[in-house]
C-alpha cells in the first residue's frame, strides 16, 4: 500500500509534536495515543490555527472532531482517496476550524461593571482548584458559554504564589481569606488561623504544592461509601492522568529510582521532584529509610497506588514555577488568546442563589446573585443548564446555608427561608493537624543562611529570576513518609482502623532542611533540620456554620482538632516515629539534638500536652458538603455530585469527599473535578465521545 510510509511518519512526527508540548517521552505520548485512538494507521499533519496546535488525522473510517484537552485539539476526518483529495478536504477542515474558533480570548473582568451578559450555560462559583477545571473543559465545547465568579483577584504576577519558596508567606497575606477557627477544646482552647486561596487558582495558588494522589484503596473505599465504581482507583485513573504530568526537576538531576513515570500523565499540571535537592537531609532520609525498612521502607513513588513508605516528595511545580490550576488550567487559554465562550469575573462574590420554579416540592436554582465587598450593589446572573459550586470547603456550604439549603432551624433562627432541609449541610468537617519540631545540626551551611541574612536572599532571588535553578524553585522539604500505626498498637484494642486500607497511611512525616518554612523567626545562630508530623486519618470530625445572614460576615469554623483519643494516641506515635527515624545511623554524624520543648517531652502525658500545645492545621479540611450514596438520608451531594433535594445546582470541590484522603488534598480534589466535568456533560447532553 503505498499510504503505509506516509502511515508511519506521521505517527512519529504526531507522537514528537505531542512529546515536546507536554515535555514528556515520545513513547509514553506514543502508548496514550494508541491507547485513546485504537486506531491501526493514521496519517498526520500537525500546524496551527490561533496559536493552538492542531492535528489533522485522516484516518479509514470517521468524520468527526474532538477536542483532547485545551492544550491540543485533534481533528479526525475521513480520507480514504488520493492525496489531493486529502489535502483539499484538509484545506475544508481548515476553513471550518476558523469558523469555529474566531480568534478572540476568553474575558478576563475586574469588576462586576465588566459584566456585559447576564445569560450563561453554566455559571461556575469560585475559581479555584476544581472550578477552574470545571470552567475550562466545559467551556472546551465552543458552543458552551460559561462563567466563573471568583471572589479573590488575578494570580497574574503574583510573586509569592509563583516562587516555590515562598508559598508560605501567602499564608495570612491578603491572598487568603484568613479564616479563625473557635477556640479548640482539644487544643487547650487555641483559636487557629485557617487558611484558603483568594485569588484564581484558589488554594492550589497558597498551597505548600506537594503532589500526592492517595492509595488505590482510598477510592475504592469512596466506591464502597457512595455506592459508585466511579469512584474506584481504576475507574479514575483516566481522570488522573488528564490532570497532570511529570517533568524534570529545575536542576535535571537523574530521577532513576526516585520516581516511576508509568504512574504518571499527560494532564496540564506540572509536576516534579525537588529541583533544589538538600542531600545533606535528602540522602539521609532515604537512607535512613532503606536501612530501618520495616514501617520505613523506601517507596519508590508513592503516587502509584501503594501510599505507604517513605519517598521523594512530588509538588506541582514545574521549571522553577507554581503549577496551579490557573497557572495549568487558565493561563494558557488567556496568552494564546483562545476560548472567547469563557468569561472570568474576578474581585466578586457570589451571596446567593435564587430558585425559580418548583417542581414536586424540589427547587431549581438558575440564579447567582453577585456582590462586591464594600458595595452594596447586586447583579443576578442566570444558568440555563447548570449552577457549579466550587466555592471550596468553607464557601461551598456557606453558599448553601445563605440560599436556604441547610438545617431548617439553623437558617430560620437567622431568618433564611429555608427550602431544602439538609442537616449534613456544613457537617463533618474533616482536617488533619499537624506539628512542626525541630533539631540543632552540626553542620555549617544550609538554608537558614539565605534566610537571616538579606543579601544572600537577593542573590537566591537573582539566580530564580534569571535561570529558575537554585533554592526558591522548590517549597522547602523535598523527602515525606507515610506510615501505618504498628499492627499490635494498643489503640486497635478500642478503636477501628479509620484508614481507608492496608496500602493507606495513619500518619506522615515530612522533612526539610532549614528552620522552614518561612514565616518562623529563624534563630539568629545554628543550622536546623523541621519535621512536620501529621495525623493523616484523624477521628476528629468538626462543623461548620454561618454567623449571620450576611454574606460576607465570616462562617462559624469548628475543626474539633484532637476531641478523639484516638487522633492524640496517633500524633504521639508520630512523635515517636519521627524520634526513631531520626536516631538511625546516618543521621549520627549531623544531629546535635532537639530543639525546644521537643527535647523535654518524653512520657505519653507530656507528649499528649506537647500535641495539644503545638497542633496547628496543615489546612486539609474536606467534607462539608459530603457526597452519599443516591438513596442515602444524609449526605449533600449524590454520587454524580448534584445537590439533594434541589435542580440544576451541583457541587465540585473538597467539600464533597466522602472521607478524608490519607495524603494532600490538591491532587484528589483535580481528580474529583476532572470527573465531575463529564458527568456534568453527560446529564447536559454535552459527552461527543
Ligand atoms: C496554606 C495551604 C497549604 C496547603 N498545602 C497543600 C499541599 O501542599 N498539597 C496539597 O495537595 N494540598 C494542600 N492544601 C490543600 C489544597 O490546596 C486544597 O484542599 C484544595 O486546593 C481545595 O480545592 P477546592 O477547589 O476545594 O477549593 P479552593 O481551591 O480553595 O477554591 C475555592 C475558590 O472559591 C472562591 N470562593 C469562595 N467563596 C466564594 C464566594 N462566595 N464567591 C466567589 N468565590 C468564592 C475562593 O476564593 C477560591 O478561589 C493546602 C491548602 C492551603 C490553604
Amino acid at each position: 500500500m503505498p499510504h503505509n510510509i506516509p502511515h508511519v511518519l506521521a505517527q512519529v512526527e504526531l507522537c514528537a509534536l505531542a512529546s515536546r508540548k507536554y515535555r514528556t517521552s515520545v513513547s509514553e505520548i506514543s502508548s496514550y495515543i494508541k491507547q485513546r485512538f485504537l486506531m491501526a494507521h493514521l496519517v498526520v499533519l500537525p500546524y496551527t490555527i490561533n496559536h493552538k496546535d492542531v492535528i489533522i488525522i485522516p484516518c479509514p473510517f470517521k468524520l468527526l472532531w474532538f477536542s483532547l484537552d485545551h492544550h491540543l485539539l485533534y481533528f479526525v476526518v475521513t480520507i480514504p482517496f488520493s492525496v489531493p483529495v486529502m489535502v483539499s478536504l484538509i484545506l475544508a477542515v481548515y476553513a471550518a476550524s476558523l469558523l469555529i474558533f474566531p480568534a478572540s480570548a476568553v474575558s478576563i473582568l475586574a469588576s462586576l461593571d465588566d459584566l456585559t451578559k447576564s445569560e450563561f450555560d453554566f455559571v461556575v462559583v469560585g475559581g479555584g482548584t476544581a472550578g477552574l477545571v470545571v470552567a475550562t473543559r466545559l467551556s472546551e465545547n465552543p458552543h458552551v458559554r460559561v462563567l466563573v465568579a471568583e471572589a479573590g483577584g488575578s494570580n497574574e504576577g503574583v510573586l509569592n504564589s509563583i516562587i516555590p519558596f515562598f508559598a508560605v508567606e501567602l499564608v495570612g497575606s491578603s491572598n487568603d481569606w484568613n479564616f479563625t477557627s473557635v477556640p479548640q477544646a482539644g487544643l487547650l482552647n487555641r483559636t487557629l488561623p485557617i487558611a484558603r486561596g483568594h485569588l484564581l487558582g484558589g488554594s492550589s495558588s497558597i498551597n505548600r504544592m506537594d503532589y500526592t494522589r492517595g492509595s488505590d484503596d482510598l477510592y475504592d473505599h469512596w466506591a464502597n461509601l457512595t455506592g459508585d465504581h466511579g469512584w474506584s482507583w481504576s475507574s479514575l485513573k483516566k481522570y488522573y492522568f488528564k490532570n497532570s504530568r511529570l517533568v524534570p526537576p529545575a536542576d535535571g538531576h537523574d530521577t532513576t529510582g526516585q520516581v516511576d513515570p508509568s504512574a504518571h500523565g499527560y494532564g496540564p499540571v506540572e509536576v516534579s521532584l525537588g529541583g533544589f535537592p538538600a542531600g545533606v537531609v535528602d540522602d539521609r532520609v532515604v537512607n535512613a529509610s532503606k536501612l530501618l525498612g520495616g514501617r520505613f521502607a523506601y517507596n519508590r513513588d508513592l503516587n502509584a497506588g501503594d501510599f505507604v513508605g517513605v519517598g521523594y516528595l512530588q509538588s506541582s511545580v514545574g521549571h522553577g514555577r507554581r503549577s496551579s490550576a490557573a497557572v495549568a488550567y487558565l493561563d494558557p487559554l488567556v496568552s494564546s488568546r483562545s476560548r472567547p465562550n469563557l468569561s472570568v469575573l474576578v474581585n466578586t462574590v457570589v451571596t446567593k442563589l435564587y430558585h425559580s420554579v418548583s417542581l414536586n416540592g424540589i427547587p431549581e436554582f438558575k440564579t447567582v446573585e453577585l456582590g462586591q465587598v464594600n458595595s452594596g450593589s447586586r447583579l443576578n446572573v442566570t444558568a440555563t443548564k447548570e449552577i457549579i459550586l466550587s466555592a471550596g470547603v468553607i464557601g461551598t456550604p456557606h453558599i448553601l446555608m445563605l440560599s436556604g439549603i441547610g438545617p431548617k432551624d439553623t437558617l430560620a433562627s437567622l431568618g433564611i427561608e429555608p427550602l431544602v432541609d439538609n442537616p449534613s449541610v456544613g457537617q463533618n468537617l474533616t482536617d488533619q493537624p499537624q506539628m512542626l519540631h525541630r533539631y540543632l545540626l552540626n553542620i555549617t551551611q544550609s538554608p537558614d543562611d539565605v534566610l537571616r541574612n538579606a543579601t544572600l536572599m537577593e542573590e537566591a532571588f537573582d539566580q530564580w529570576n534569571t535561570t529558575k535553578q537554585g533554592l526558591f524553585v522548590s517549597p522547602s522539604g523535598s523527602t515525606n513518609g507515610y506510615l501505618r500505626l504498628p499492627e499490635n498498637s494498643t489503640i486497635w484494642s478500642k478503636f477501628e482502623d479509620p484508614s481507608s486500607g492496608p496500602r493507606s497511611a495513619h500518619i506522615e512525616l515530612i522533612w526539610t532542611n532549614g528552620f522552614g518554612p518561612l514565616g518562623a523567626p529563624v534563630p539568629a545562630t545554628g543550622h536546623f533540620l523541621t519535621i512536620n508530623t501529621v495525623v493523616v486519618s484523624p477521628i476528629s470530625r468538626g462543623h461548620l456554620t454561618l454567623a449571620s445572614s450576611d454574606p460576607f460576615a465570616k462562617p462559624v469554623i469548628n475543626p474539633n482538632y484532637l476531641t478523639s483519643d484516638f487522633d492524640v494516641f496517633t500524633m504521639i506515635q508520630a512523635i515517636k516515629d519521627m524520634k526513631t527515624f531520626v536516631s538511625a545511623d546516618p543521621w549520627k554524624d549531623i544531629i546535635i539534638g532537639p530543639v525546644g520543648q521537643l527535647s523535654t517531652a518524653t512520657t505519653d502525658e507530656q507528649l499528649a500536652l506537647y500535641a495539644r500545645n503545638g497542633s496547628i492545621s496543615i489546612n486539609h479540611s474536606i467534607g462539608t458538603a459530603r457526597m452519599s450514596p443516591f438513596s442515602a438520608k444524609w449526605g449533600v451531594v449524590d454520587p454524580d455530585l448534584a445537590v439533594k433535594g434541589a435542580r440544576g445546582l451541583s457541587v465540585v470541590d473538597a467539600s464533597v469527599f466522602p472521607s478524608i484522603p490519607e495524603c494532600h488534598m490538591q491532587a484528589p480534589t483535580y481528580i474529583v473535578a476532572e470527573r465531575a466535568v463529564d458527568l456534568i456533560k453527560a446529564r447536559n447532553g454535552l459527552l461527543r465521545i
